[in-house]
């Protein structure tokens, strides 16, 4: 499983920089602007510059509406900027043909400029409280738009987390869909150590943290910290240990 983190800032992004051992995907994000709230695209250049080139950096393109045209404009930008993980929240689409309608403009804008980026669509596990699409037509989005991974974040951050929203079980299917689709399955939503296990017995491929790795557990008053992302790390390398040697669950 690979641990995405996202900075807010360049300074936050410098501190993730201090832990790149311990990662392997730096997500630009602006958490101020909502959940997968957009940078700026000098954020992102400044952020690409500043982490080691061998971490690959991922800007989200915002929680968007249902404007094919604008997004595919904002996820050029990301990928111009020089993120190479592109991530949509379809936080706007109330049904799956209007989140294929999106992502497959976004899908020509970032694989016209470069075919190698990774194109992420990225739904909500607590879609019922905002009324976008349900979260488990995420991987036949994705698959059907032509982008790389299926993802599922929360909408709301207020404490509750995504299994509170969509259980392991339903999570796990998430996960299923996406691979007979070859595509990947990222997870995140306030994700905290304790839901390790259950994600790396699913098969998670990608998890995304913010609060978890912030002083306090708090994403917008908290900092990351390099320390809080080598714990993190170490959790999901015990997890990933476990899980191969069959050790059996207890959570
Ligand atoms: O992409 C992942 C998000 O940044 C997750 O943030 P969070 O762990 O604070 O919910």
């Amino acid at each position: 499983m690979l641990l995405l983190i996202s900075p807010d800032s360049v300074e936050e992004a410098l501190d993730c920089a201090k832990a790149a051992e311990h990662l392997d995907i730096v997500d630009v994000k602006k958490p101020d602007e909502g959940s997968l709230g957009a940078n700026f695209p000098w954020v992102i250049r400044e952020i690409r510059d500043a982490v080691p080139a061998d971490k690959p950096v991922s800007a989200t393109v915002g929680d968007v509406p249902y404007k094919p045209g604008t997004v595919a404009q904002a996820a050029l930008g990301a990928v111009v900027s020089g993120a190479t993980y592109i991530k949509v929240g379809l936080y706007g689409c109330t049904t799956p043909e209007q989140g294929i309608e999106v992502m497959r403009a976004v899908v020509r804008a970032v694989k016209d400029h470069r075919p190698e980026a990774l194109v992420v669509a990225s739904g909500y596990a607590d879609a019922h409280r905002i009324g976008c699409v349900n979260p488990l037509a995420l991987p036949d989005i994705a698959a059907r738009s032509g982008a790389d991974a299926a993802m599922l974040d929360t909408a709301v951050k207020d404490g509750t987390g995504l299994f509170d929203h969509v259980a392991p079980d339903a999570c796990a299917e998430f996960v299923r869909l996406a691979h007979a689709s070859g595509l990947l399955a990222a997870l995140a939503g306030s994700v905290k150590q304790s839901d390790l296990g259950p994600l790396t017995r699913i098969g998670t491929d990608i998890v995304g943290v913010r609060g978890a790795v912030c002083e306090g557990g708090d994403r917008n008053a908290g900092r990351i910290r390099p320390h809080l992302v080598a714990a993190f790390r170490a959790e999901m390398d015990r997890q990933a240990w476990e899980h191969a040697a069959g050790v059996p669950a207890v959570n």
